[in-house]
Parts: C-alpha cells; structure tokens; sequence
C-alpha cells in the first residue's frame, strides 16, 4: 500500500497540531507543518506576530513556502505516510477572507500537491479561545474572524474545492477529550480503508 499524505485543518485552536503530531506516531509517519520551519517559513512567522505587509504579499509568501514543502513531501512520501498540519485549505480559507481573489490562490499554488485525506477539525469559536487561552495570534485574534474562517472552510468542502484523493473526514471536536477526538479520527480513517 502506498504512503498516505493526510492533511489537518481547521481554524486556530482547534486541535490540529495536537492531532496531527498523534496521528503521526501512530502510523509511524512524519508530522510536518505550514508555515514550515525552513527560512519562507520563519519570515511568515515573524509577519504573523505583527510585522506589517501586504495582503497580497502574505499570500505568495505562504505559496512559496508551499513550493519547498512539496519538494519536501514528494520527498518523504517514497519513504513514509505524511501528516501536515495546515496546507494550501489555509490559504483558500485565510487568505480568500482577507480578500485575495480564490482563482488567483488557486493559481499561485497551482504545483501544490492533492493530499489523499483531508481531516477537517471542527470547533466552536468559544472553545477555541479558551484551548488558545491568549497564544499570540496578531493577524487573526477575534472570534467573528474565526467564525468566518470557520465558515470558509465548510464552503471549500461543500464545493469540494481541491478534492483530496480520498475526499474529507469531519469531525467535530467540541466538548470531546484529545483522546475521544484521536479515537474518532482512527475510527473514521479505517472506515474509509486509510489504513
Ligand atoms: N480536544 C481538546 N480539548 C481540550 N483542549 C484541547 C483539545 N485539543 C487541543 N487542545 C489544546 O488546545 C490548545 C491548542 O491546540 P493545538 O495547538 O493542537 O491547536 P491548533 O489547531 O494547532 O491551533 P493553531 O492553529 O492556533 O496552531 C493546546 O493547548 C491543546 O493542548
Ligand atoms: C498555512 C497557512 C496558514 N495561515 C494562517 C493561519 C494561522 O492563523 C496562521 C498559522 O498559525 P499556526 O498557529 O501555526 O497554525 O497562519 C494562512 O493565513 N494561510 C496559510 O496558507
């Protein structure tokens, strides 16, 4: 069976990384993330915590990021499963709501590879300020942002926008422990034959 590229996503604080890091050990698979750690990466970092730029400038930072990850997955995948926390969703959700036109999203990362699963990490906006409990999060601290994130990201897998290989997991976390939310994600990967 061929390694798997499984991608987490859903707005802050709702559990990606948490997920994303079990899910790898559990598969023996490597947990990657975007922003990325390489030098695109931290510079978007640095933007996120404050530093002024242009809208249009953050979206092709992300995507040039995006550019080096998916060398970097292709990479891995001939040696073991993927599972990234945030991919190009993000930017579709982020960047589109902060008014980037989605065709032009869509054709800077062009290149971006399909993922076979696409785990989409439900919450409510409540629940995730309280899980973020006042993390740093310049560019998009406030809860009607999230709501609107949150509603980007239901309308991306409506109109199965970049439609992963194997399609979408959804799954609400609300009130649920990580482990209930780990359980449920193991459950619904081996109900689509992931695993
Ligand atoms: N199901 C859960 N119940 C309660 N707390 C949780 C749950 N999942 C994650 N957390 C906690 O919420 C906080 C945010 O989790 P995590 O960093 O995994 O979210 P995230 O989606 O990656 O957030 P961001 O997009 O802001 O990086 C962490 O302190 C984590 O321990
Ligand atoms: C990949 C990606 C991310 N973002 C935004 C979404 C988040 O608010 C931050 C990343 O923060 P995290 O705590 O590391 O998840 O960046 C974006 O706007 N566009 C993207 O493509």
């Amino acid at each position: 069976m061929a390694n798997k590229f499984i991608v987490f996503e859903g707005i802050d604080g709702s559990g990606k990384t948490t997920q994303s890091k079990l899910l790898a050990e559990k598969i023996n698979g490597k947990y990657t993330c975007e922003p990325t750690n390489g030098d695109i990466g931290k510079l978007i970092r640095d933007i996120l915590s404050g530093k002024k730029c242009e809208k249009e400038t953050l979206a092709l930072l992300f995507a040039a990021d995006r550019v080096e990850h998916v060398v970097d997955i292709e990479q891995h995948l001939k040696k073991t499963h993927i599972v990234c926390d945030r991919y190009v969703y993000s930017s579709m959700v982020y960047q589109a709501i902060q008014g980037i036109d989605l065709n032009f999203i869509m054709n800077i990362n062009q290149f971006a590879k399909k993922p076979d699963i696409l785990i989409f990490l439900d919450v409510d906006v409540e629940e995730s300020f309280k899980r973020m409990n006042g993390k740093n999060k310049e560019i998009f601290e406030n809860k009607e942002m999230l709501n609107k994130v949150r509603a980007k990201y239901y309308e991306i897998i409506k109109k199965r926008l970049f439609e992963p290989k194997y399609g979408y997991i959804k799954i609400n976390t609300t009130g649920k422990s990580i482990e209930e939310v780990h359980d449920n994600i193991l459950t619904e990967l081996r109900e689509k034959n992931i695993f």
